[in-house]
């Protein structure tokens, strides 16, 4: 069921209320309407659905700038959307989602032979999806009368991909309950998925902040066996700029020439650009956001990476590492930064 904040009339308000009145309440609410929420039982709080103001303009995208295919250093290939996104809608879906979205600051702990280190992800992250081997699909028993709204998410049931059977509760599949992509981000994938016109469908969203220049992501390759080989990734920037800088991986033999050497690449990704990597990119090359001193580190960036899972160890790593066991963080407005949530009080 949609949760829906009524636009409220004081008694004092609608015991006056005249025809012009009423005239201008039905302008205002077309214009702003009362927020719908996404509500699932695998959500940690129910997910704010875009105003019209932002989905209109995401589902009417009109590219103006072509894309830029980099494909000039061995093993690499990269689809440069500069900008993907106007400006001003990345401005404000940037708001919209670090307004909206739960986030968490992950803690694991790794060991090499005898010693664990503990570490703490240097970013909040957050992670909607699931594999291939699995689907949403609306729950046949659901007594919620909503089967006509596209946004509807709180009836979805996980179900086999193939034969579309309700997973048991008791299926140990998972480590975590996987959870829909919340419509907000989902019409971003569908986005996505049509400028690129590769075919890839995505069924998983991973969004990091930054909240400062202090967070970062250290060099790696998103090459996991769990995506398949040569995965497209498509990754999304919106709020501060960062650079993203890429190196080729250590060459093996015979591919030594023209690699040792190189410099890595530096991309200053801006609010609103996308960075598709493709093909042999992961299993050959390193990427990374370093932290960073100044500039517009500050302002906080998010960034959204869109990814296809094949198996369900990519789903039980993308919430190990993306969610983890800790409470959620929301981000507070009057302070200007994220705010662990107070736990609700069971009963
Ligand atoms: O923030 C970025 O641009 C990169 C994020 C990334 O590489 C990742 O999440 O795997
Ligand atoms: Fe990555």
């Amino acid at each position: 069921m949609q949760h829906v904040e009524s636009v409220k009339c004081t008694e004092e308000n609608s015991a006056k209320q005249s025809p012009p009145l009423q005239e201008t309440q039905t302008r205002y609410r077309k214009h702003f309407p009362p927020a719908t929420y996404a509500h699932h039982p695998n959500y940690p709080i129910p997910i704010r659905d875009l105003p019209p103001t932002i989905s209109q303009l995401l589902a009417n995208l009109s590219r103006t700038t072509p894309p830029k295919a980099i494909t000039d250093k061995p093993h690499l290939d990269l689809l440069y959307f500069q900008p993907f996104l106007p400006s001003s809608l990345a401005r404000d879906l940037f708001r919209f989602l670090r307004s909206e979205l739960p986030f968490y600051r992950v803690k694991y702990t790794i060991r090499r032979g005898p010693a664990e280190t503990s570490i703490v992800t240097p970013r909040f992250t957050t992670v909607f999806g699931v594999d291939d081997t699995s689907i949403f699909i609306p729950d046949p028993n659901s007594k919620i009368p909503d089967e006509t709204n596209a946004t509807a998410t709180s009836s979805l049931i996980l179900a086999d991909s193939k034969t579309r059977i309700p997973l048991p509760a008791s299926d140990k599949k998972y480590h975590q309950r996987p959870r829909p992509i919340p419509p907000c981000l989902d019409l971003l994938r569908r986005a996505v998925e049509s400028s690129t016109d590769d075919g890839t469908k995505y069924n998983f969203v991973l969004v990091n902040y930054y909240a400062t220049g202090d967070d970062s992501i250290t060099y790696h390759s998103d090459d996991e066996r769990f995506l398949g080989s040569n995965p497209n990734i498509a990754s999304i920037s919106l709020g501060g700029k960062r650079d993203f800088l890429l190196k080729h991986k250590p060459p093996t033999g015979s591919d030594a020439d023209g690699i040792e050497g190189m410099k890595p690449l530096k991309f200053p990704l801006d609010s609103g650009d996308m960075m598709v990597m493709r093909g042999e990119t992961q299993s050959n090359w390193l990427h990374s956001v370093p932290k960073r001193k100044g500039g517009q580190g500050v302002l906080g960036r998010i960034n959204i990476t869109f990814r296809r899972a094949v198996v369900p160890g990519g789903t039980n790593n993308y919430y190990l590492y993306n969610v983890g066991d800790g409470g959620i963080f929301r981000w507070k407005e009057d302070e200007g930064r994220m705010i662990a949530a107070e736990k609700p009080v069971e009963t």
